[in-house]
């Protein structure tokens, strides 16, 4: 492949030649995007580099892949398989190159310290140590806003002087920490010249943890909730826009116009926006319900801690997050907004992609993910809550509809218990007693006049006491309907499959047993009460009820790794960057 030398013109502000770039990274979330962008910009020779070929293959359908490939077929690009683990592999792809781009995994198993360590730390040293080798002049390494935020404290237009934190609570941070320090400790040395981007919240098409989270936290019915106030900024990028800036450092970190090289800067779409309203913004996107519900910071830890203690205790594999939940849950209950003038003044860096534009194609992008039903996204109100369809008919007395008729028969049933159990009889005796008490009332009343001092006494129609053909076959339905309830969740839990249930069933049948080690009088007083107030206050708070229950369920789901069943086998795919055997590696030529 013929590749031109370029060379920068001071004087002219811009470059000679076509230049060569090596993409380290190159198959990513930002490393795709900032490839496709090289090659619409043109006057750029671009060497994609990565571990992986995924979906570099020639039938893929998707139009930026085609651009690749359509660039790969004329000479504009090439790829080569690279791992960062190995420095000779670097050295190869970044000989003759102008600019080398660095970005590292973000999928790493947060739990696997020597791995991220490996890839994180010794990739940075030896991406250095080949360019070195190499002769490379530039190297733009894609660092994170998250290396000054530890969670502790709220960051307000912070810019490049702000501190770093004393400790990071989440050890990936850590790591690109130390790999950020490393390049910019190895600006002008062996001719090199290093310059570190720290783009906050990336977004965009292709990104692989933030939206495919969001989804499915949406499907569990967690999405409705805030964490803490739900009032604190946040700054967001747009891809496209971090692809701009690499772009940008490229260009100005040698021009000696201004000190570019050895620094560091802060890259957003400089338009900050509450953390909460972004994410009901994609989450509206997506069809789904925006979040509504505040709840607590300190609970939303609790909860999370109770996650991870089971995960702990059962001893599960977790779902791999590069970053901890509890980092997360910062994240989603601070204020963290930063400073881009830097970037604007030094760089020429301003965003050519706005917030709400990218906001909309990010969503169109992940149309896979919405939620498709109709009827789901804007809710039916005419449909039986969940109470009454777990009640059955006849049964909705218990359900407050009609007030004084549901007060009498919670007085009448709470004067029998008291009767049965606190009265000092056995109960043949207080139901002897009762039968008594009830044909003597009965008596009495027939023996009265019809009329007493002007006040007319009904007689007691005899079809009161009679139990009608259609009574009765509805209490056998709902008896059937209750029996037949409880072998159809048998026959599901017997399949193993649907731990929602299974942790239903097993959390009512410790209650039943921890409550029966009491005695009977106290299981029956709490069945009473929990019948006339649990449905009822089921159905007023279900959803609040259904997504706390979620938050459990899905800790626990995700202690056990299940989340990632929930999802279409090309997500589950694309979100393991599961890249096959099967695929064919393409060779750098
Ligand atoms: N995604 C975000 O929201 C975000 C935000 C700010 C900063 N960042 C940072 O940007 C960088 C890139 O993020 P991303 O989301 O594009 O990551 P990514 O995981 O999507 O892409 C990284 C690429 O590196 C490749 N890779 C993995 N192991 C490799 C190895 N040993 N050798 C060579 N290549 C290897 C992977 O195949 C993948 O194509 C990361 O450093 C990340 O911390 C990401």
């Amino acid at each position: 492949m013929a590749e031109k030398a370029a060379a920068y013109d001071v004087a002219r502000g811009g470059w000679s030649e076509t230049r060569t770039c090596v993409v380290l990274g190159g198959r990513g979330f930002i490393g795709r995007t900032l490839v496709n962008r090289l090659l619409r910009l043109g006057g750029w020779i671009v060497r994609v580099a990565d571990s992986s070929s995924h979906s570099l293959l020639p039938d893929s359908s998707s139009g930026s892949d085609s651009l690749l490939s359509d660039a790969i077929s004329s000479g504009q690009a090439s790829f080569c398989h690279v791992d960062v683990l190995d420095t000779s592999q670097i050295v190869k792809v970044t000989t003759g190159a102008d600019v080398v781009f660095y970005m590292e995994p973000t999928d790493l198993d947060a739990h696997d310290f020597c791995n991220c360590y490996m890839i994180i730390v010794q990739g940075a040293k030896n991406v250095i140590n080949a360019c070195r080798e190499s002769k490379v002049k530039r190297l733009v390494y894609n660092s994170s806003a998250d290396v000054v935020f530890d969670g502790s404290q709220d960051i307000l237009n912070g810019d490049e002087s702000f501190t770093y934190p004393g400790k990071f609570k989440d050890m990936t941070v850590d790591l690109k920490f130390q790999a950020e320090g490393l390049i910019r400790v190895a600006n002008n040395i062996g001719g090199l010249q290093t310059c570190v981007l720290r783009p906050s919240n990336v977004f965009g098409s292709g990104e692989t943890q933030f939206v495919p989270l969001l989804a499915n936290l949406s499907k569990f019915g967690l999405a409705k909730f805030i964490t803490g106030s739900g009032g604190n900024m946040s700054d967001f990028t747009y891809v496209e826009n971090v692809a701009h800036a690499h772009i940008c450092a490229a260009e100005t970190i040698d021009s000696r116009v201004v000190s570019v090289a050895g620094k560091a800067f802060f890259i957003t779409n400089l338009e900050p926006i509450m953390f909460w309203e972004f994410i009901s913004l994609i989450l509206e996107g997506l069809g789904y319900q925006r979040p509504f519900i505040k709840v607590p910071t300190w609970m939303v830890s609790y909860v999370v801690i109770l996650s991870q203690y089971i995960h702990d205790k059962l001893s599960y594999r977790m779902y791999r997050y590069s970053v901890s939940p509890h980092y997360i849950v910062q994240l989603a209950s601070r204020n963290r907004t930063f400073d881009c003038s830097a970037a604007q003044k030094h760089l020429g860096y301003s965003p050519v992609v706005s917030l709400e534009d990218g906001i909309k194609l990010t969503v169109a992008s992940f149309s896979h993910l919405s939620k498709d039903s109709s009827f789901m996204r804007f809710g039916n109100f005419d449909e039986q809550s969940k109470a009454e369809k777990l009640l059955g008919s006849g049964i909705d007395v218990l359900l407050w509809r009609d007030e004084r008729r549901t007060f009498m028969c919670f007085l009448i049933l709470a004067l029998a218990f008291y009767w049965f159990f606190f009265c000092g009889k056995t109960f043949t005796s207080s139901a002897a007693q009762l039968l008594l008490l009830v044909t003597a009332i009965l008596y009495g009343y027939g023996i009265l006049a019809s009329d007493i001092c002007g006040f007319a006494v009904q007689n007691i129609p005899s079809s009161c006491f009679e139990i009608q053909n259609s009574d009765m076959k509805n209490s056998i339905r709902s008896i059937s309907y209750m029996w037949n309830r409880v072998v159809c969740s048998i026959r599901l839990l017997a399949k193993g499959e649907d731990w929602s249930r299974f942790f239903k069933v097993v959390a009512f049948l410790y209650l039943f047993k921890w409550i029966v080690s009491f005695s009977l009088a106290v299981l029956v007083g709490i069945i009473l009460v929990f019948a006339f107030t649990a449905f009822f206050i089921y159905e007023q708070y279900e959803s609040v009820i259904e997504g706390l229950w979620a938050v459990l369920l899905f800790g626990i789901m995700e202690s056990k790794g299940l989340i990632i069943s929930t999802l279409p086998e090309s997500v589950t795919a694309f979100l393991r960057n599961d890249n096959g055997s099967h695929q064919e590696k393409v060779h750098f030529s």
